[in-house]
């Protein structure tokens, strides 16, 4: 039954806790009474004072810490209670009554359904079963969109030998390769890049047929061994494009990384060895520097900022420095393929992170598609889902190891970056601001199936189609929430965006990274 405080529930979502007499120490407004409430997707508190109601929604997947402060026999004012550390640069902390033993159970509600995943209980996305007029599932369909790009061509087809994901589990089942390569080429490739990454299409060039591929490092190791197939390989994806006789490929990665990497049996392509490809390293760091440079992004935004070490203390983070190694990497793919007429072969370690970044961001900037609503939801679906970046692993969706080292905001950088270029070109996107961050609150919050599993192999075994709603199926039935009024469609003009990714250019997205400030706020 739906009692007074209960919260507005979605359909499938029930309340699973409730604690009355719970003050909510809100670090902008003080003390809050009131009653804080735990269903099976949600922990909601609403204070008591009817007058300037204090709500507090947050979905459990945004949740990446539960901690118990004070014990029975802490004295304090509200020093006995539940701090909540999240994934979305907020913390908050609950004060409990020790009389009501009220916090046990509550914490108790709070670790099993915002860890899901380590108490056996399904994540919320299979449980929820709200109804939309479309069906985002159907938004990317691989075939149409090769086409939308001309292929199948009389130099590139798709091929289907991946249908069973057996040659690589972390790629989709439909690639476009050189319409020369055998699938023994392929088989011999595979064997010969990390994980099977093997190089494949991500984009063509509508009038040059210049094109961005993507791949995993290759497993020279330090032995610096080669392999014929793959040479002749990146030929074929040279020689598709008529328009140059060379290729550049670039490697996300210090040089140094790409370096110790041969120690496990990587490393990176020999110019020797590949005679008309020009190799390119883009300094991007790996995924254990990125979640550092955000840990201390958080700690400098929230929950106050400190005005007499803000400017000082947002280069210390290295936060801005990294965006634009990765716009400034993306801008020089740009240049490469647009005003060079030369194709590009993107790769990092795995392939799934740096890259996937290196190949959307381009995308985008050459693209006017993908700048559309739905054209930015197929571009996602494509380079970041499809080909394998590890949401799963990178969130940790519903599991409780929040010092997992293969966390890391990969996939936030490159919202970050496609914000810092709608701040350069403010009528060239279809999309606002707060669809960049319903997006980022639906990365955790697992309302939706569309950011669960590692792979396109894992999202088909476990039917996320057939049983989870699209997050597209959401935002697509409230388009004009998420429409940029500045924008100027069919700018055939300005087809190609450029973007300048110097520092000066770059600016801190107070709008994702200080929204629970008040103050921020209004100055935004
Ligand atoms: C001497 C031992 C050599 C060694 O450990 O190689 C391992 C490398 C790890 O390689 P790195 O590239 O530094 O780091 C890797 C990349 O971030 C990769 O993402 P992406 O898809 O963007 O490639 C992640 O998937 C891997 O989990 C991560 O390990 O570590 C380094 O190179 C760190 C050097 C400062």
């Amino acid at each position: 039954a739906n009692r007074p405080d209960d919260p507005p529930l979605l359909p499938g979502e029930k309340v699973t806790g409730q604690a009355r007499d719970v003050t909510y120490l809100c670090p902008y407004y003080g003390p809050a009474r009131g009653v804080l409430t735990v269903t099976n997707y949600k922990l909601y508190f609403r204070s008591a004072d009817k007058d300037t109601p204090n709500i507090i929604d947050v979905p459990l997947g945004v949740v990446s810490r539960i901690e118990k402060v004070g014990g029975a026999s802490s004295r304090g004012e509200n020093a006995y209670g539940i701090e909540v550390f999240c994934k979305d640069m907020r913390n908050l902390r609950f004060a409990h009554k020790q009389e009501n033993h009220s916090r046990r159970d509550v914490f108790e509600k709070l670790q099993q359904f915002a860890f899901p995943l380590s108490h056996k209980i399904k994540l919320f996305a299979f449980e929820y079963s709200e109804t939309f007029p479309e069906n985002g599932w159907t938004i990317y369909e691989p075939i149409a969109e090769l086409k939308r790009m001309g292929v199948n061509n009389d130099m590139w087809k798709i091929s289907r030998i991946n249908e069973q994901y057996e040659i690589c589990d972390s790629y989709p089942a439909v690639w476009a390769i050189p319409a020369q390569a055998s699938d023994e080429d392929i088989k011999a490739v595979a064997s010969y890049r990390s994980r099977a990454r093997i190089p494949v299409l991500s984009w063509i060039h509508p009038e040059s047929q210049a094109t961005i591929t993507r791949c995993s490092q290759p497993l020279v190791g330090v032995s610096g061994k080669r392999c014929r197939e793959d040479e002749r390989y990146i030929q074929l994806i040279m020689d598709a494009n008529a328009q140059s006789h060379k290729m550049f490929i670039m490697d996300a990665r210090p040089s140094a990384n790409a370096i110790a990497n041969k120690a496990k049996g990587g490393g990176y392509e020999s110019e020797d060895a590949y005679q008309n490809a020009e190799l390119v390293f883009l300094d991007i760091h790996n995924i254990h520097v990125m979640r550092e440079s955000l840990r201390k992004l958080k700690e400098l935004c929230y929950p106050n900022i400190e005005e007499t070490k803000w400017l000082s203390g947002v280069e210390s983070t290295y936060w801005l420095k990294h965006i634009k190694c990765i716009l400034a990497g993306a801008v020089r793919i740009v240049d490469k393929v647009e005003n060079h007429k030369t194709s590009v072969l993107v790769h990092c370690s795995d392939g799934w992170d740096r890259t996937a970044q290196l190949t959307a961001l381009p995308m985008l900037m050459l693209d006017p598609y993908y700048r559309t609503i739905k054209g930015f939801e197929v571009l996602i679906e494509k380079e970041w889902l499809s080909f394998g970046h590890k949401f799963q692993q990178r969130i940790g969706h519903g599991d409780d190891h929040h010092s997992d080292a293969d966390r890391s905001p990969v996939f936030l950088q490159f919202i970050d970056c496609v914000w810092q270029i709608t701040q350069q070109f403010p009528n060239a996107f279809e999309f606002n601001d707060y669809f960049l961050i319903t997006i980022l609150d639906h990365l955790y919050s697992c309302r939706f199936g569309t950011f669960l599993c590692n792979s396109e192999r894992e999202r088909v075994q476990e039917k996320l189609k057939e049983q989870t709603v699209s997050l597209w199926s959401y935002t697509n039935s409230q388009f004009d929430l998420y429409k940029n009024p500045l924008y100027w469609a069919n700018n055939n003009q300005q087809r190609v965006l450029i973007p300048i990714a110097s520092i000066r250019h770059i600016k801190l997205w107070k709008a994702y990274y200080c929204r629970w400030n008040p103050s921020m706020r209004t100055q935004v």
